[in-house]
């Protein structure tokens, strides 16, 4: 598979803290790579170095083959942090008003086919503030998706979704990967992480302790998989027996 998201020796320090540590990772058209890690391990901080919301102290990101510019942000769909919507406005109208913002010509039979990709109905009026969250969480995915990019980049898609809903947006994402879309996202659901993920890295402290094909971690740890994922995630880099081990 060609990479299509290609992250090179990134290093982020906000003042002498080094809160992302010579980090590279690769996500393919077609590939779901899912980022496990603890809260501060990292992950938010190296998804707003991919949306430009922070610069990396050092090293690249390209997106298709090229550096970030206008033109290739254009091929990112990006939610990090808690999505926010114009509450008392409608799906329909939410993502009017953010093509407008992102200047996206949107037709209407775009704007009703992205909303049933992700299973909102397009004549729902219903205002965002009475959806559920699983709602909200496919209105975010359709404001990622709107533009049609070819990159996803999305912090915690499944978070405190109800198990159905976390099925549905597992078939999603699986959905928008088998048609050709780079997924990079963060998760906490170990469970669900199997379940999604093509390919798992897992970052703690900054540094990414390893990146790898499900498939190959399943055959090569069976039923221990979550014990060493969360021994990957837990362990401190700065001790000795924890770096010996690994
Ligand atoms: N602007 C900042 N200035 C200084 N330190 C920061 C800043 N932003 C993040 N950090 C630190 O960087 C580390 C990584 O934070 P980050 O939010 O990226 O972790 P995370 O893995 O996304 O965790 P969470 O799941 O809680 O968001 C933390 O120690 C945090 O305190």
């Amino acid at each position: 598979m060609e990479n299509y998201l290609t992250l090179s020796h990134l290093e982020k320090n906000y003042g002498t803290k080094e809160v992302i540590h010579h980090l590279s990772l690769s996500v393919a058209k077609g590939e779901i790579y899912v980022l496990l890690g603890k809260n501060g391990a990292g992950k938010s901080t190296l998804f707003k170095l991919i949306a430009e919301l922070a610069l990396p102290t050092n090293g690249t990101i390209s997106i298709g083959g090229h550096p970030i510019t206008q033109q290739t942000r254009k091929k990112i769909g990006m939610s990090i942090n808690q999505p926010v919507f114009y509450e008392d406005l409608t799906a329909e109208d939410n993502l009017r008003i953010h093509c407008t913002y992102m200047d996206y010509p949107l037709s209407t039979s775009h704007l009703s086919d992205t909303l049933k990709l992700v299973g909102l109905a397009p004549e729902n009026q219903t205002s965002v503030k009475n959806f559920s969250l699983g709602m909200r969480q496919r209105l975010m995915l359709a404001r990622c998706l709107i533009h049609e990019p070819n990159l996803l980049v999305i912090d915690e898609p499944l978070n405190g979704l109800d198990p159905n809903a976390i099925r549905q947006m597992r078939i999603l994402l699986k959905n928008l990967a088998a048609s050709g879309l780079a997924i990079l996202m963060s998760s906490h659901i170990l469970s669900e992480v199997e379940a999604v993920a093509t390919t798992i890295g897992v970052m703690n402290h900054g540094v990414l302790r390893f990146s790898a094909p499900l498939t190959s971690l399943q055959q090569q740890y069976g039923e221990q998989l979550e014990d060493y994922l969360i021994q990957e995630m837990e362990g401190d880099p700065l001790n000795e027996t924890y770096q010996i081990r690994n």
